[in-house]
């Protein structure tokens, strides 16, 4: 008799990591022998202060970058892009042209996508209007709707979503807990809000450092601490 199929496991795994970047004559190292697994299903904080390395290891993570030293490598885990980016779309497309173009660059199907951003986003008219022609806002709108259509693995986030539209931050902090249910998130963020509502552990990055906590309590007490040492430096 066969053996039951049992699915490979989903994982993304950072591998002693490091980058450095030059930058007027010095050389700022934005992570350091960074190693971690996220594995699927499991969501994560990673928080840090300013300039502590974030945005780097969500570009890694979302496969923009790549290590200069150790690798990012992923296993049957499909990364969305950073799901508040604001660029990554064709400006002299319509909104449609390019959900049309993303979805087929994934290999989904093109018109079930558009349905799924349209339903979320409500574009109307504008849904064949010149993405350049409207405020960059909906570009960051269109790009969240079509990763959350795509139904990617993992969910890398960088900071909260800031918007004055506060029907699309319910809608969209609403879409993101029901994706934790089923994908991984990525939060990197210097806020603490979020992190218990969102995420399952909760690791702290200093100087490029990223260090795991039993808890995310305990992690939140360390973030602090060193956010408070920032303010009074
Ligand atoms: N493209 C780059 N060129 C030069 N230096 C960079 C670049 N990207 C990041 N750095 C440097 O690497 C370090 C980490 O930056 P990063 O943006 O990853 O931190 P962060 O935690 O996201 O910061 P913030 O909270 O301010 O967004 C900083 O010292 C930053 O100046």
């Amino acid at each position: 008799m066969n053996a039951p199929f049992t699915p490979p496991a989903k994982v993304a795994a950072f591998e002693g990591v490091t980058v450095q970047y030059y930058e007027r004559g010095h050389i700022r190292t934005a992570l350091h022998d960074v190693s971690l697994t996220i594995r699927g299903g499991e969501s994560v904080a990673i928080l840090g202060t300013k300039g502590s390395g974030k945005s780097t290891f969500i570009r890694l993570l979302a496969n923009l970058e790549t290590p200069m030293v150790g690798r990012v490598a992923h296993h049957n885990m499909s990364v969305s892009w950073p799901v508040w980016a604001r660029t990554g779309l064709i400006r002299g497309m319509t909104v449609r042209d390019n959900i049309r173009f993303t979805a087929q660059l994934y290999g989904r199907s093109p018109p079930q996508v558009i349905r799924s951003v349209d339903d979320f986003v409500h574009l109307g008219r504008n849904m064949d209007v010149l993405l350049g022609a409207l405020p960059s806002s909906t570009m960051a709108k269109v790009m969240f709707a079509t990763a959350v259509a795509l139904n990617f693995d993992c969910y890398p986030i960088d900071g909260w979503l800031v918007t004055h539209d506060h029907e699309f931050r319910r809608k969209a902090e609403a879409a993101l807990q029901d994706l934790r249910s089923r994908a991984s998130l990525v939060l990197a963020t210097s806020r603490t809000n979020f992190v218990h509502h969102f995420c399952d552990v909760a690791y702290v990055l200093h100087q490029g450092v990223l260090t795991p906590y039993d808890t995310i309590d305990e992690a939140i007490r360390t973030f602090r601490a060193y956010s408070a040492s920032a303010e009074t430096a």
